[in-house]
């Protein structure tokens, strides 16, 4: 059982935000405070709230309304614009995916967008035109801000390249690259029957890449594994964004960064409200043929290239 004692600190991303031109202009103090503050949170939990991070909290709820007019619409229209198996842009309708293989499938559905690619062009523009440009723009903003909490990890890592993440994250959303924005629809459940014994919206699972942003609306039901190995309730915290350290990240730094395990259950509330759940999620991923090996030298993860992990993280969940 989660507690609601979340332990996940806050941070005031003010003095590294997108409301900040150029880096080069943040005062140094405000920066050093952020970087301590990640470094802490990072290093213990894996999990950290982000607030005045500069992305209008408007774009945060424009990407939220024109994502579930699209997943209100018929499947069969959905499914005009379904990820195709040899891409990852597109609609994911229920049951496809499975995060954790020893429950039944996730309880929802998700539009991925990964520029990169060719199928990148699969949007629902005859049915829903103001999709697009909508989602494109969040995608933007989020790229830019992965970029400063990078810069942050990379001073908190006390690296002598503090641009060693920006050019191992140079083509997102332009090139070889598939850092991905998902918009997910969690379902109503009109009836606590039709959930399988064990089901959850999320099976327990930690992120692919190097960092995840996350938005979620009021619902709840998102928990993170602490250091004793219980799930704790991560609240969600109106203009808040929820930052996590993934898995590239973990093996890059020889676990000096937690790549926590999290998932997505049904609150006991949710059963009787019948209402549905929306998170936005950005994965940020290395260049693809980026070698994540050590930073330290140590050989306690095998070098892999940031595609193939990514890969082999697929085959594990579809
Ligand atoms: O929807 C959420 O709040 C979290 C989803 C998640 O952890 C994921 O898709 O990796
Ligand atoms: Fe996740």
């Amino acid at each position: 059982m989660a507690s609601s004692n979340s332990n996940i600190s806050y941070v005031d991303f003010s003095g590294l935000g997108l409301q900040i031109e150029d880096v080069s202009q943040a005062d140094p103090n405000q920066v050093q405070n952020i970087v301590e503050e990640l470094r802490t949170a990072f290093t213990t939990v894996g999990f950290v709230y982000l607030k005045n991070y500069g992305i209008p909290p408007e774009e945060i709820t424009m990407a939220l309304d024109v994502s579930r007019r699209f997943f209100t619409l018929p499947e069969s229209v959905k499914r005009k614009v379904k990820r195709p198996d040899d891409g990852n842009s597109g609609y994911v309708c229920i049951g496809l995916e499975s995060f954790n293989k020893d429950r039944p499938s996730d309880l929802r559905e998700a539009y991925n967008i990964t520029p990169c690619e060719r199928s990148a062009m699969i949007m629902p523009d005859d049915d829903l035109p103001e999709f697009r440009e909508t989602i494109m723009a969040l995608y933007d903003n989020c790229k830019k801000l992965s970029m400063r909490v990078l810069y942050a990890l990379a001073m908190a890592l006390k690296l002598e390249d503090l641009t060693f993440f920006e050019k191992n994250h140079q083509y997102i959303g332009c090139g070889p690259n598939q850092t991905t924005l998902r918009t997910l629809y969690y379902p109503p459940i009109k009836n606590a029957e039709e959930v399988m014994p064990n089901q959850v919206r999320c099976g327990e699972h930690s992120d692919y890449g190097t960092i995840t942003l996350l938005w979620q609306d009021d619902c709840g039901g998102l928990e993170v594994m602490n250091r004793h190995g219980n799930y704790v309730a991560a609240e969600p915290m109106k203009d808040a964004v929820l930052v996590n350290i993934a898995d590239l990240l973990q093996f890059w730094t020889s676990d000096e960064l937690i790549s926590a395990k999290h998932r997505v259950m049904i609150p006991a509330a949710e059963l009787r409200q019948r209402r549905i759940r929306q998170s936005l999620a950005f994965f940020v991923h290395p260049d693809d043929d980026t070698l994540v090996t050590p930073l330290n030298g140590s050989i306690k993860h095998e070098p892999i290239t940031a595609l193939q992990h990514l890969l082999n993280r697929f085959s594990e969940t579809y």
